[in-house]
């Protein structure tokens, strides 16, 4: 580690103390962009380092909400407004009792590069609570959502920071959230991603977190001489990111063999069958472990790991750290040779170094799930236009923005000396736009 990448990196420790997943965020990147920071003392004179990594502002709150038997709950409310260099704040909403300041400045701090390297004009931010919307009624989650966003709605706006979903935020979330809004302010704009079709929100946006991974993880095979036709794959997670992750490879050639939650995993010889997934997940709202009963010949495992299931190709697309070092070289043991980042951070630093070293490829979160918040981005733009583009005009533009970070991350990498390293690449890529635009607007 360089003398400099140790000071900022002490720093932020000494600043932050205990928020782990942050610290952990900032020394990947600082990592990476060292070799920036050395051809460019421009950036070290003008703080910008120092500046990216201290939220713009940091927003805590109380949520206090009355359940179905009458008993007041309080949950604690977050969002952290991380740097608008490039537009407004733009980012999800975490509801998952994990949830605190770490978590969401972790997820903050990556959404700024990712942001940066969707080509569109939009700034990092990143939310939440600390509340369980599992087990919950509607009218609970309804009850919540209304108290989370009395209190939010102080902060946002269609030009200043548009929340959008995360874990444990889907449709029904946005649609709550939304309702409040608009009550309050007494204005239809877009202030929030992810609605519903028909109150403003975009076709395809649903899909495109995990078609945009795919759309990436074909790229980055392509330029390595490989493609998902007949290639086994393994998903972790089976929401959101995962069931469309899975959709497309599946479209491609691809046999998704495993899919999980944090209960257990279920392998399917035959193929994961996504329509079941999806009325188990987004119907019923129910555990994985129900798969079996729809396809018989699948297996569920309570526990244990999906990376001891052989694959080619790892799609990592639940949560943070779900691949540590040991399981990378499980993988890598049994033949995988590609991992694709849907979810934020799911690898552990030592284990996207392990595969490195191994010449695993390696898409990188920021870049291979940055559909998600690129097409939120063009929801934002139907918003303002006052218009709703088709399907296939949102899918076709995801899938050249996808081709775009690629290509950036690849020539990042080629530029700095680190060809096929396209986590170097990526970080590489966000930071360079997000300095230049801090670096022209002057210390502030
Ligand atoms: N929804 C989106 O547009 C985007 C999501 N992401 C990331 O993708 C990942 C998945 O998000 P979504 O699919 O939207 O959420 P979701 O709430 O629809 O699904 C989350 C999935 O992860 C599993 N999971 C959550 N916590 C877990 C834990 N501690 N251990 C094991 N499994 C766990 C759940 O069982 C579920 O299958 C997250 O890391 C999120 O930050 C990234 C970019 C955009
Ligand atoms: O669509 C958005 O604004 C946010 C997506 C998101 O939270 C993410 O990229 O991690």
């Amino acid at each position: 580690m360089s003398s400099i990448v140790k000071k900022y990196l002490d720093d932020v420790k000494k600043r932050n103390p205990g928020e782990v997943e942050f610290h952990q965020a900032v020394e990947e990147v600082l990592e990476s962009i060292a070799p920036v920071l050395e051809k460019n003392p421009q950036y070290v004179e003008a703080g910008i380092v120092e500046r990216l990594l201290e939220p713009e502002r940091q927003i805590m709150f109380r949520v206090p909400w009355v359940d179905d038997k009458g008993v007041v709950q309080v949950n604690r409310g977050f969002r952290v407004q991380f740097n608008s260099a490039i537009g407004p704040y733009k980012g999800g909403l975490r509801f998952h009792p994990s949830v605190y300041l770490g978590i969401i400045k972790f997820l903050g701090f990556e959404q700024i590069f990712k942001n940066s390297l969707t080509t569109l004009p939009i700034g990092g931010g990143k939310g939440g609570s600390d509340f369980d919307p599992k087990g919950k009624s509607d009218a609970e989650v309804m009850r919540f959502c209304q108290s989370f966003m009395t209190e939010l709605c102080k902060y946002i706006g269609a030009d200043t920071d548009v929340p959008a979903g995360d874990i444990g935020v889907g449709g029904r979330e946005i649609g709550f959230m939304y309702g409040q809004y608009r009550k309050i302010r007494n204005e239809f704009v877009g202030v929030l991603t992810g609605k519903g079709i028909g109150w403003g929100g975009s076709l395809a946006r649903t899909e495109a977190t995990g078609y945009g991974l795919i759309y990436f993880t074909r790229e980055m095979l392509k330029a390595n001489g490989k493609s998902f036709d007949g290639q086994r794959v393994v998903i972790s997670g089976s929401g959101n990111v995962a069931i469309y992750a899975c959709q497309k490879a599946q479209s491609y050639g691809a046999k998704v063999v495993v899919v999980s939650d944090s209960n257990g995993y279920v392998i399917d010889e035959d193929g994961i069958d996504v329509a079941t997934v999806k009325e188990i997940k987004e119907v019923q709202r129910a555990r994985i472990s129900e798969y079996v009963k729809a396809r018989p010949n699948a297996t569920y495992v309570a526990g244990g790991s999906v990376w001891d299931v052989k694959c080619d190709i790892a799609l990592p697309c639940s949560t943070q750290n779900d691949i540590n070092e040991e399981s990378a070289k499980k993988l890598v043991a049994n033949g995988c040779y590609a991992v694709g980042e849907g979810a934020n951070m799911p690898c552990t630093n030592e284990a996207v170094k392990y595969f490195l070293s191994k010449g695993i490829l390696v898409g990188p979160a920021k870049a291979a799930n940055a559909g998600g918040v690129a097409t939120s981005a063009l929801e934002m733009s139907q918003n303002s236009q006052r218009l709703e583009w088709t399907f296939e005009e949102v899918d076709a533009k995801l899938d050249s923005i996808m081709t775009s970070i690629f290509k950036a991350c690849d020539e990042s990498s080629k530029e700095f000396g680190m060809t096929g390293n396209y986590v170097a690449g990526a970080n590489i890529a966000g930071f360079q736009k997000v300095a230049k635009a801090m670096l022209a607007q002057g210390i502030i």
